[in-house]
């Protein structure tokens, strides 16, 4: 059985919890220790206000779901401590020299960084992006201005330009650019849209090069604890996790 450190008890890691299955999540940690506290004694997990402590536990592998800041500050110690993360607030990364840096922890650790697919579908597969020539890569997100803690009486367009810019902006709210980004391999055109009539969070792709072109929309159910966060987001961790340990490998 796959053992799990869970860093962040939010939103993500209630709907993880639920759906332990080929996996058991064993300790905790979140900057608000009534979190954990709470977290750990409804999951039987062990709670941590320390996070050294946390990394103590005989855990195969961290997940990531709290911030891009805890993700910043904590990603490098979990490979130090030979366990491989999973990285759910990905803006993290989109620091270069930073993502190389854990690149070669990883490297050297022989662990592993999971990028999940989280609010979007086709990530697999724009991977081909990194070996074939791309002439266009867009992602407009589109959510509702409660989604983004915001108020608007019309659709408005709120950020135009590149995913790394963006997600310094909206940390909480386009992890997915830069996602895209790192799987394709370049830093992607993002806009990013608030309208009142939404009540999805919905994310566009516009793709295209030398293999064709492709439009991928997925309108996302909200998250009912944060409706920054889609639904699906929390269903990929889920189904990453749940499949570490499958013999069988589906997708790119
Ligand atoms: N990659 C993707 O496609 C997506 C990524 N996300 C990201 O996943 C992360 C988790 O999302 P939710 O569970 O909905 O958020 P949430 O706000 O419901 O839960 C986050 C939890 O982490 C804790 N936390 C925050 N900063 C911390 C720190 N520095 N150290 C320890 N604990 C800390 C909070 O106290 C809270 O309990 C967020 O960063 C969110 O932006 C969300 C949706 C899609
Ligand atoms: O959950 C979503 O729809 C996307 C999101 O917040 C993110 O990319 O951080």
């Amino acid at each position: 059985m796959i053992t799990v450190g869970l860093l962040g008890c939010g939103n993500i890691g209630h709907v993880i919890a639920k759906g332990q299955e080929n996996f058991r999540i064993t300790a905790v940690y979140d900057s608000v220790s009534a979190r954990a506290e709470a977290f750990g004694k409804e999951f039987g997990a062990a709670p941590y206000d320390d996070f050294a402590a946390f990394l103590q536990e005989p855990t195969d592998i961290v997940v990531e779901a709290a911030s891009v800041a805890a993700a910043t500050t904590h990603a490098e110690s979990i490979l130090l401590a030979g366990k491989d993360l999973v990285i759910m607030s990905v803006g993290a990364l989109a620091d270069v020299s930073f993502r190389e840096e854990l690149i070669q922890t990883a490297r050297e650790m022989k662990k592993k960084i999971h990028i999940p697919s989280g609010a979007i579908m086709g990530l697999d597969n724009i991977r081909v992006g990194q070996i074939s020539g791309i002439d266009k890569f867009v992602l407009r997100t589109t959510k509702n201005p409660k989604s983004l803690s915001r108020e608007a009486e019309e659709k408005t367009c709120i950020f135009s330009g590149k995913a790394y810019d963006c997600v310094h902006q909206y940390p909480k709210n386009t992890n997915v650019a830069e996602s895209l980004s790192i799987a394709c391999g370049r830093d992607v055109d993002v806009e990013l849209w608030m309208d009142p009539n939404e009540d999805r969070n919905m994310h566009e792709i516009f793709f295209e090069g030398e293999f064709g072109e492709a439009y991928i929309r997925v309108r996302n159910v909200p998250s009912p604890d944060n409706p920054a966060t889609s639904y699906l987001a929390a269903l990929s961790i889920l189904s990453l996790l749940q499949n570490l340990d499958n013999p069988l490998v589906i997708g790119a």
